[in-house]
C-alpha cells in the first residue's frame, strides 16, 4: 500500500514529507488482517458510541485519519472545509459509492444508492425528474404531505383519543405518516393502522438497521452469503428479503393491472410506477439497450422507499422527544406560528422566510438526530492528495456527519438542543449537512426538508404535546448501528383550541 503511494507521488511531494505526514494520515497503528478492529472494539466498550470513538482517533489523528477494517483502509473526514474541497470541488475523483457487503445484497449493482457509473446516472436523474414532476419541491408536494397529515390526524383522533387528547406510539404514528406519503409518490397508496403487511416491514426494516454495522459494510457480500456467515444472513438478509418481495409483489400487481385494462396511464401518469412502466415501454418502442426493466423498477422502488421512508420518520421521532425535554422551544414555537398565521391556517411551505425560530429548530432536530452514525462510504479509485495527505487507490472514505455535527469547536455544548445556536450565528448553518454533501448526497432532500417543515409545524400549531410516563431521554438506542435510532415513547397531543 505504501509502496503504491510512493510510485504514484504528485508534483511536490518527496518521501521525507510523506513519511512525516504518515502518522498523521495512517491513524491508529493497525494489526495484520484485522487493522484497526481491535482498538475500534476497546474503544468502543470504552466510550460507549462509534461516534465517540470516532472523536477520540479524531483528537489524536487529526480532521482525515484512517482505520483499517480488516484489509481495507477506510478514511473518516471530520471538518467542513476538507469535505467540500474534496466532494464538491474534486467530485470526479470522491463521487464513487462504496458498495460491497450488504448493500449489494439484492441490488448487485442496480438501483440508486449502491450502483455506479452510467447505470447510477440515468437511474438517479430519471428518480429526480419522475419525483419532481409529481411536485418534488413544488406546491402539489405540499397538498400530498398536507393530505395525509390531515388524514392520519384524523384517522387517530376517531381511534386513539383518551380524555380528549390522541395519545400514540410517536414512531408508529410517523412511520404510518411518513410510509404513506413515499408510498403515495411511489404507488399511490396509502398504509392503514392495522395493515399488517405495513407492520411486517416495519418491524422487518427495524431489525435489520438496528443490527446493521460494521461486519455489514465492509465484509464482501459474496463472504456474507456464505454458510458460515448465516447467523448474520438471519439478522441482516431476511429483513430486506420480505421488504423487497413486497416491492416486487406490488409491481407485479400494477403490471398486471395495466394490462387487464383495470389501470390506465394516462398525461405521464399518476405516479412513479407509472413512469417508470412509460420509460420501459418508450425504450422498447425505441429499440434502445435499456437498463430499465421490472427487475430494476422493483430495486428502484424498494431504494426509494427505504431511503425516503425510515430516514424522515426517525428524524420526527427525534424532533418530538426533544420538543418533549424542551417546553420553552415549544412555547416559543408556538407564539411564532400563532403571530403568523392567527390560528386560522395551517402553516405552509411559503412562510419559511417569517419563520426562523421554526427554521433554527428544523437544523437543530436535525443536528442531534444526525441519524446516521456511520456514513455511506466513497470509493476512491485513483491516487489522489487530501488535505495534503496522499491516499492510496482503492481507499474507502466517507465525511463523518455525525462528528461534524458534534464537533465541540463549532457547536458548543453539542448534546445540548439549543435552536437558538443557528440564529445567533448564522455561518453555523453551513456546516449542518444531514443529507450529506457533493454528486451522492440526499435524492430525496427537497421531500424530507418540506416533510419536516410541514409535520413539526402543523403539529405545534394544532397541538399541545406532553409525554405519556417519563419524558424520553435524548439518547439513541443503537449507538453502534449504521442507523442511530431514536428513544421509544408515548406521546400524547392535546387539540388546542385557536
Ligand atoms: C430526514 C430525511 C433524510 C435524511 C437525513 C437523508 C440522508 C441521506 C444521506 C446522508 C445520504 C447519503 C449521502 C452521501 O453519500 O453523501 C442519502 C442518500 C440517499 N437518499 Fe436520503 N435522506 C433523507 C430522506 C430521503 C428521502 C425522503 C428520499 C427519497 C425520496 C431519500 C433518498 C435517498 C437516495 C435515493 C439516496 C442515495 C443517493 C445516491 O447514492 O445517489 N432520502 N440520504
Amino acid at each position: 500500500y505504501q509502496w503504491k503511494k510512493c510510485q504514484k507521488l504528485p508534483k511536490g511531494f518527496d518521501i521525507q514529507f510523506l513519511c512525516a505526514r504518515i502518522y498523521n494520515f495512517l491513524g491508529p497503528t493497525p494489526l495484520p488482517i484485522i487493522g484497526n478492529f481491535h482498538q475500534f472494539v476497546y474503544y468502543g466498550l470504552k466510550l460507549g458510541s462509534a461516534v465517540a470513538v470516532y472523536h477520540h482517533f479524531e483528537k489524536v489523528h487529526g480532521k482525515v485519519f484512517t482505520l483499517w477494517m480488516g484489509l481495507l483502509p477506510t478514511v473518516y473526514i471530520s471538518d467542513y472545509d476538507i469535505a467540500h474541497e474534496t466532494h464538491i470541488k474534486r467530485a470526479n475523483v470522491f463521487s464513487k459509492r462504496f458498495a460491497t457487503g450488504t448493500t449489494q445484497h439484492i441490488r448487485d449493482g442496480r438501483g440508486i444508492i449502491a450502483s455506479n457509473g452510467e447505470f447510477w446516472q440515468e437511474h438517479r436523474r430519471f428518480a429526480l425528474t419522475t419525483l419532481r414532476n409529481f411536485g418534488l419541491g413544488r406546491n402539489i408536494m405540499e397538498e400530498k404531505i398536507m393530505e395525509e397529515y390531515h388524514y392520519r390526524v384524523a384517522d387517530y383522533t376517531k381511534t386513539h383519543t383518551k380524555n380528549g387528547a390522541i395519545e400514540i406510539h410517536a414512531g408508529t404514528f410517523f412511520d404510518l405518516l411518513v410510509g404513506s406519503i413515499i408510498n403515495q409518490l411511489l404507488i399511490s397508496e396509502r398504509f392503514e393502522q392495522d395493515d399488517q403487511e405495513f407492520e411486517k416491514i416495519k418491524s422487518a426494516l427495524a431489525e435489520s438497521l438496528e443490527n446493521f454495522g460494521i461486519v455489514d459494510i465492509f465484509f464482501p457480500c459474496w463472504f456474507l452469503e456464505t454458510p458460515l456467515m448465516a447467523w448474520r444472513q438471519k439478522k441482516i438478509f431476511k429483513p430486506f428479503d420480505f421488504v423487497y418481495e413486497v416491492s416486487v409483489r406490488n409491481i407485479a400487481k400494477r403490471v398486471a393491472a395495466v394490462e387487464s385494462g383495470d389501470h390506465v396511464i394516462e398525461d405521464g401518469g399518476n405516479d412513479f410506477a407509472d413512469a417508470y412502466l412509460l420509460k420501459i415501454q418508450k425504450d422498447q418502442r425505441d429499440g434502445v439497450k435499456s437498463t430499465f426493466d421490472y427487475e430494476t423498477m422493483a430495486i428502484d422502488v424498494f431504494d426509494l422507499w427505504q431511503a425516503g421512508q425510515e430516514t424522515t420518520s426517525t428524524t420526527l421521532t427525534w424532533a418530538f422527544a426533544c420538543l418533549l425535554n424542551h417546553p420553552e422551544v415549544v412555547k416559543k414555537l408556538r407564539a411564532e406560528l400563532m403571530k403568523l398565521t392567527g390560528g386560522n391556517r395551517t402553516i405552509s411551505l411559503t412562510d419559511r422566510p417569517d419563520t426562523p425560530y421554526l427554521n433554527a429548530t428544523c437544523n437543530e432536530v436535525q443536528r442531534i438526530a444526525s441519524i446516521l452514525n456511520i456514513n455511506l462510504f466513497r470509493h476512491i479509485e485513483e491516487d489522489t492528495v487530501i488535505a495534503g495527505q496522499p491516499l492510496a487507490a482503492g481507499t474507502a472514505l466517507t465525511t463523518q456527519m455525525s462528528m461534524l455535527h458534534t464537533d465541540e469547536t463549532v457547536f458548543k455544548n453539542a448534546t445540548e438542543f439549543k435552536p437558538e445556536r443557528f440564529l445567533e450565528n448564522s455561518n453555523l448553518e453551513k456546516t449542518l449537512i444531514p443529507f450529506g454533501i457533493g454528486k451522492r448526497s440526499c435524492l430525496g432532500e427537497s421531500l424530507a426538508r418540506a416533510e419536516l417543515y410541514l409535520i413539526l409545524s402543523n403539529l405545534i400549531l394544532d397541538f399541545d404535546i406532553e409525554p405519556v410516563g417519563t419524558v424520553p431521554p435524548i439518547k439513541t438506542l443503537n449507538p453502534f448501528g449504521l442507523l442511530r435510532r431514536p428513544p421509544t415513547y408515548n406521546i400524547r397531543f392535546k387539540p388546542v383550541k385557536h
